[in-house]
């Protein structure tokens, strides 16, 4: 068994600190992602900090999702797509040519609309990825890894009896939990979660949203949601997207009670969507 404050905690605790001292976790700055001619995202620029839970919002097609991608390179993985302008994390290029796109992933992990966890145990699940990284030098601390992640997802008390099961056969609210757990276990600096709770019912989402209360701080976290009340419950600063622009970002508080543009105005009182 690890003990509490593992190597790597240490590690993310230093990276957290370096977070504080003003530096946002991942800076745009000025990006454009094209689809083949097509433009989808239009010269955005954002901070996204480490200590806010930062919701995205927008109606259908307006690139939230492109967007999101493009903060851990998951757009590489389309042909037809090119992204233009630049994008730090911790001020290092994400974009430049020796920047190692495993790696990149796994500091800048991501969680899917649909469940997606591997058709092996919930324990291989989570050992997936501190294996192929060499996170751990022995069984236990491996256990130790798989433990943690678990429990800081939620969902230790409800499969430690049953590590040895499949992934695929827990309840999908159960399934996105592991799927947050795999991502935690690599001790990454940014979760990005791209409609985390959109295939899920209310119980099920109600515990991911009460888990992204609890991961924030440690985590700069970054979700793409539809449901706007969902945005105003776990975030605090909202970035609304309309058309490939980015409209307006700022306190999710003001975003919601006291929106600058009129185009986020008449997003946020339902006169389109
Ligand atoms: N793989 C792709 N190839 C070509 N065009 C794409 C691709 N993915 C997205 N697009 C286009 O880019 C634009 C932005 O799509 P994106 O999925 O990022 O929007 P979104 O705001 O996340 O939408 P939704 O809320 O419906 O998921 C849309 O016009 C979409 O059709």
């Amino acid at each position: 068994m690890m003990t509490d404050m593992s190597m790597s905690d240490i590690a993310a605790h230093q990276r957290a600190d370096h977070s504080h001292d003003g530096d946002p976790r991942i800076r745009a700055e000025n990006v454009s992602v094209f689809y083949g001619n097509k433009k989808a995202i239009d010269d955005v620029s954002i901070d996204i900090d480490q200590d806010n839970v930062t919701a995205f919002i927008g109606p259908s097609g307006c690139g939230k999702s492109t967007f999101l991608r493009t903060l851990n390179r998951m757009n590489d993985t389309i042909a037809s797509a090119r992204v233009e302008g630049r994008i730090t994390l911790d001020g290092e290029d994400i974009y430049s040519s020796g920047m190692d796109v495993v790696q990149l992933r796994a500091r800048v992990g991501m969680v899917f609309q649909k469940p997606n966890p591997f058709p092996k145990s919930i324990f291989d699940n989570v050992a997936y990825g501190p294996r192929i990284h060499g996170l751990a030098t022995s069984k236990s601390e491996l256990e130790g890894i798989v433990e943690r992640s678990l429990k800081r997802a939620g969902l230790w008390d409800e499969v430690k009896d049953r590590l040895a099961d499949s992934g695929t056969a827990l309840s999908g609210g159960q399934q996105q939990r592991l799927c947050i757990a795999r991502a935690i276990a690599v001790d990454p600096e940014v979760i990005l979660m791209d409609e985390p709770c959109s295939a899920l019912d209310p119980i099920a989402t109600a515990k991911i949203e009460e888990l992204i209360h609890e991961l924030r701080g440690r985590y700069a976290i970054v979700i793409v949601t539809h449901n706007m009340q969902q945005a105003a419950r776990v975030s605090q600063r909202t970035a609304f997207f309309h058309l490939g622009h980015l409209v307006e970002y700022g306190d999710t508080s003001a975003i919601f009670t006291n929106p600058t543009e009129t185009r986020t105005k008449d997003y946020i009182t339902g006169r389109y969507g």
